[in-house]
C-alpha cells in the first residue's frame, strides 16, 4: 500500500501558532532572547570544542534597540548565525528546531544550556509585529542573508551585507488598536522589566542603550541644569544565585536577592537553599518571610513558587509546588528536566512537578523542625506569623496532613507559661494522666481564670490554652497525639477522681437527683443536664458541654457568615462543696420558686464566665438587684 503524507495548511497553522498558543504576548521577547542565547551557546560550544575561534565568553552579548520613530525593535546577537539553508529550514518550517537537533548531535557540555526545543518560539514575534526581518551571517561564512516575512503570507530571502557573525532581528511593531497597546514594547522601561522578569538569568549580557539624565558638570547646585546622556546598560543579572555553591554565597547576598525579588522590606527569617539530583534534578531557593504579608490570611493571597527552566521563567507562581499549609514560603525552583508544553507556559504532565513538590515539602518541614529544636526564639517568631496556617493545615482535608504538621504546633502551657510542643507536653505527663488537657478562650489570662481549670491545676496537670478559633477544631481533628487523647477541660468527664471519689460522687448525685432534675426543668431546655461537678474546687458553678460541639466551637461556628446556628449541649455544673450547694438544697426543701430564680442566676453566671452572652441581661440584672435590696 502506498504511504501518504499528511498535508498541513501552513498558513492556518502559522495563524494558530501566532494567535492560540500564548496567553501573554509579552513573551515574544523572552523567546527571541532565548534564541539569541542558544545561538551564542552553540558558538561557545564550538569554542570549547575546537578552541580555534579565538572567542571567549566575554565576547558574547545580546543587544536590544527600540526605535520609537521607526516603530522597530531590534534584537541582535553575535552567536552562530544562520546560513541561507538554515534560515530557510529553521524559520521557514514550522516546528523545525535547529536547537533541538544541535542538542541531539552534540555531547552535553558544562556551561551550555540550549533552551529551544519545539521550533515555534520565533513565530511569537508576529504577535506584536506585522513584519519581521532577520539578517543573519553564519559564523565562518562571508555571506549574509535577509529573511523577511509578514506572517502567514510567506517569506522572502535576499542576500545582504552584515558585519560580523550573528543575527539581527528587526520587528516592525504593530500600530496600537482599541484593545491593544503595542507602543509599550518600544518603551525602554517596559523592555527592562520584561527582561528582568523572564530573562534575568540568561547567561550572556543583554544590553540596551538607555537615556538617562544628570546634572551638568560645573553648574550651580542651587540653580541646577540637567542634560540627557545615553548609557549602554546591562539589563540582566546573569548569574542565578541558586546555581552558585552555597558556601560562596553570603547571607547578605541571599537577603538582598530575596528583598529585591519578592519586594519585602524585611530580611527573610529563613533561607532554604537546596539542590537535588536523581529522580528530579532541580535547584530550589526558598525563603520564609519574617512577617506574614498583609493579605496572607485573605482570599487575595496567591501561593506559589517561581518556576524556571534553564534559567528562563516559565511560571510566576506555580501553586502546585507548595501545599496550602506551607503557602507562606516564597522562592523559586529551577529545573532542567521539566517537560514543558509548546508555549512553555505549562508543564506537559505534572509527574516531575509532583516529585519536586513532595521533596520540597519534606525539606521545608525538616528545616522548620530543626529551627524549632535549635533556635526556639526564631521558631516562635515564625509561629506567631504563620502558626495559624499550620493549624488550618491540620484541620483541612479531614485531618489528612496531621502527621506532617503535628510536631510543628505550639500551644501555650498553663504550667510552663510559654509555648510548648505536644511532644514536650506528653513527655512530662503525670503518672496515671490519661488525657492531654486543653482549654479554650479569648486570651490566655482569661482562660487561666476559668473555674474549670481548678481541679486540674490542683492535681498538677498541665493544660494547653487555646486562643485561636481554629485550635479546638484542629485538635478534635487530630483526636490523639502519641496515643493520648485530647480532652477539653469543659468536657463533662475529665477522669480526675479515684474509684472511691467516683463512688462517693455517684452517691451524692443519687441523693440529690430530684433537686438536680428540678433545676434542669427550671432552665427550660437550655441545658442538657445539671450535675454535681468533679472539677470545681472553690468556684460555685461552671458550664461544660457534652458531645461533638463544645461551647467554644459553637461560638466560632455561629460567628461565621453562613447563618448556621449550632448549639452545644450544655451542662450546668454545681460545686457540691461550695456553701451555695447547701443553700440550693434548703431552697429545694422550702422555697422552690426561689430555687428557680437562683438556678437561672447560676446559669447566667456560668455563661458569663464562659464568655457567652446571656439571653436576657435585663432579667439577670433585676435578679441581682432583688438579692441586693
Ligand atoms: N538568533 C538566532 N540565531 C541563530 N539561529 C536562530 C536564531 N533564532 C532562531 N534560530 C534557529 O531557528 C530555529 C527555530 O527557532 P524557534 O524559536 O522557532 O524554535 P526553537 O528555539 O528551536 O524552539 P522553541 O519553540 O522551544 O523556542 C532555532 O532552533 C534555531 O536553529
Amino acid at each position: 500500500m502506498e504511504m501518504k503524507q499528511f498535508q498541513a495548511e501552513s498558513k492556518r497553522l502559522l495563524d494558530l501558532m501566532i494567535n492560540s498558543i500564548y496567553t501573554h504576548r509579552e513573551i515574544f521577547l523572552r523567546e527571541l532572547i532565548s534564541n539569541a542565547s542558544d545561538a551564542i551557546d552553540k558558538l561557545y560550544y564550538k569554542t570549547l570544542s575546537d578552541g580555534d575561534t579565538g572567542l571567549s565568553r566575554e565576547d558574547f552579548s545580546i543587544s536590544i534597540q527600540p526605535n520609537k520613530e521607526a516603530r522597530t525593535l531590534t534584537i541582535t546577537d553575535n552567536g552562530c548565525g544562520m546560513t541561507k539553508d538554515e534560515l530557510e529550514n529553521n524559520l521557514g518550517t514550522i516546528a523545525k528546531s535547529g536547537s533541538l537537533n544541535f542538542k541531539k548531535d552534540n555531547e552535553p557540555k558544562e556551561d551550555i544550556e540550549i533552551i529551544g526545543q519545539f521550533g515555534v518560539g520565533f513565530y511569537s514575534a508576529f504577535m506584536v509585529s506585522d513584519c519581521v526581518t532577520v539578517v543573519s551571517r553564519a559564523y565562518g561564512s562571508d555571506e549574509a542573508w535577509k529573511w523577511t516575512s509578514r506572517g502567514a503570507e510567506g517569506y522572502t530571502m535576499e542576500p545582504c551585507e552584515k558585519e560580523g557573525h550573528g543575527t539581527e532581528i528587526v520587528l516592525n511593531i504593530k500600530p496600537n488598536t482599541e484593545e491593544n497597546n503595542y507602543d509599550e514594547f518600544l518603551d525602554t522601561y517596559t523592555i527592562k522589566n520584561l527582561v528582568k522578569k523572564y530573562s534575568d538569568y540568561i547567561r550572556y549580557p543583554i544590553r540596551m542603550d538607555v537615556e538617562k539624565s544628570r546634572m551638568k558638570e560645573g553648574c550651580d547646585e542651587k540653580n541646577p541644569e540637567f542634560e540627557t546622556y545615553t548609557e549602554n546598560e546591562t539589563l540582566n543579572s546573569m548569574v542565578p544565585l541558586w546555581r552558585k555553591n552555597k558556601n560562596e554565597i553570603t547571607e547578605d547576598e541571599y537577603n538582598r536577592f530575596y528583598q529585591e525579588k519578592f519586594n519585602d522590606y524585611e530580611k527573610p527569617l529563613k533561607v532554604i537553599h537546596s539542590s537535588t539530583e536523581g529522580v528530579a534534578t532541580y535547584n530550589a531557593l526558598l525563603f520564609i518571610p519574617a512577617r506574614a504579608p498583609f493579605d496572607f490570611y485573605t482570599r487575595d493571597y496567591e501561593k506559589g513558587l517561581q518556576l524556571y527552566s534553564n534559567g528562563v521563567l516559565i511560571m510566576e507562581k506555580c501553586p502546585d509546588l507548595l501545599p496550602d499549609y506551607f503557602s507562606f514560603v516564597k522562592g523559586l525552583v529551577d529545573s532542567q528536566d521539566l517537560s514543558l508544553n509548546i508555549s512553555r507556559e505549562m508543564l506537559q504532565h505534572d509527574r516531575q512537578l509532583k516529585v519536586i513538590a513532595s521533596r520540597l515539602e519534606k525539606k521545608i518541614k525538616s528545616e522548620l523542625e530543626s529551627m524549632l529544636l535549635n533556635d526556639r526564639d526564631k521558631y516562635e517568631s515564625f509561629y506567631k506569623n504563620f502558626g495559624l496556617q499550620l493549624k488550618y493545615g491540620v484541620y483541612e482535608d479531614y485531618g489528612m496532613h496531621k502527621d506532617v504538621l503535628q510536631d510543628l504546633l505550639l500551644f501555650y502551657s498553663s504550667s510552663e507559661k510559654k509555648l510548648v510542643t505536644l511532644k514536650e507536653y506528653v513527655g512530662r505527663m503525670k503518672e496515671g494522666q490519661k488525657y492531654i488537657y486543653y482549654a479554650c478562650g479569648e486570651t490566655t489570662d482569661k482562660i487561666d481564670m476559668l473555674p474549670q481549670t481548678e481541679a486540674l491545676k490542683d492535681k498538677g496537670y498541665e493544660i494547653l490554652y487555646l486562643t485561636d478559633n481554629v485550635d479546638e477544631f484542629a485538635l478534635r481533628m487530630m483526636m490523639k497525639y502519641d496515643d493520648k487523647e485530647f480532652r477539653s477541660i469543659s468536657a463533662d468527664d475529665l477522669d480526675l477522681e479515684t474509684e472511691e471519689e467516683k463512688q462517693a460522687a455517684a452517691k451524692k448525685v443519687e441523693e440529690n437527683k430530684d433537686m438536680l432534675a428540678f433545676m434542669k426543668e427550671s432552665l427550660d431546655g437550655k441545658v442538657k443536664e445539671v450535675i454535681l461537678s468533679q472539677k470545681l474546687k472553690t468556684h460555685p458553678v461552671c458550664l461544660s458541654s457534652e458531645g461533638a460541639i463544645s461551647i467554644e466551637m459553637e461560638k466560632v461556628l455561629n460567628s461565621m457568615p453562613n447563618d448556621q446556628k449550632v448549639q452545644a449541649q450544655r451542662v450546668l455544673e454545681i460545686n457540691s462543696n461550695h456553701p451555695i450547694f447547701e443553700k440550693l438544697c434548703s431552697l429545694y426543701a422550702e422555697d422552690k420558686d426561689k430555687l428557680k430564680e437562683y438556678t437561672q442566676l447560676l446559669y447566667d453566671q456560668a455563661l458569663l464566665i464562659e464568655g457567652v452572652s446571656i439571653d436576657d441581661p435585663v432579667a439577670f440584672s433585676n435578679r441581682i438587684c432583688n438579692l441586693m435590696v
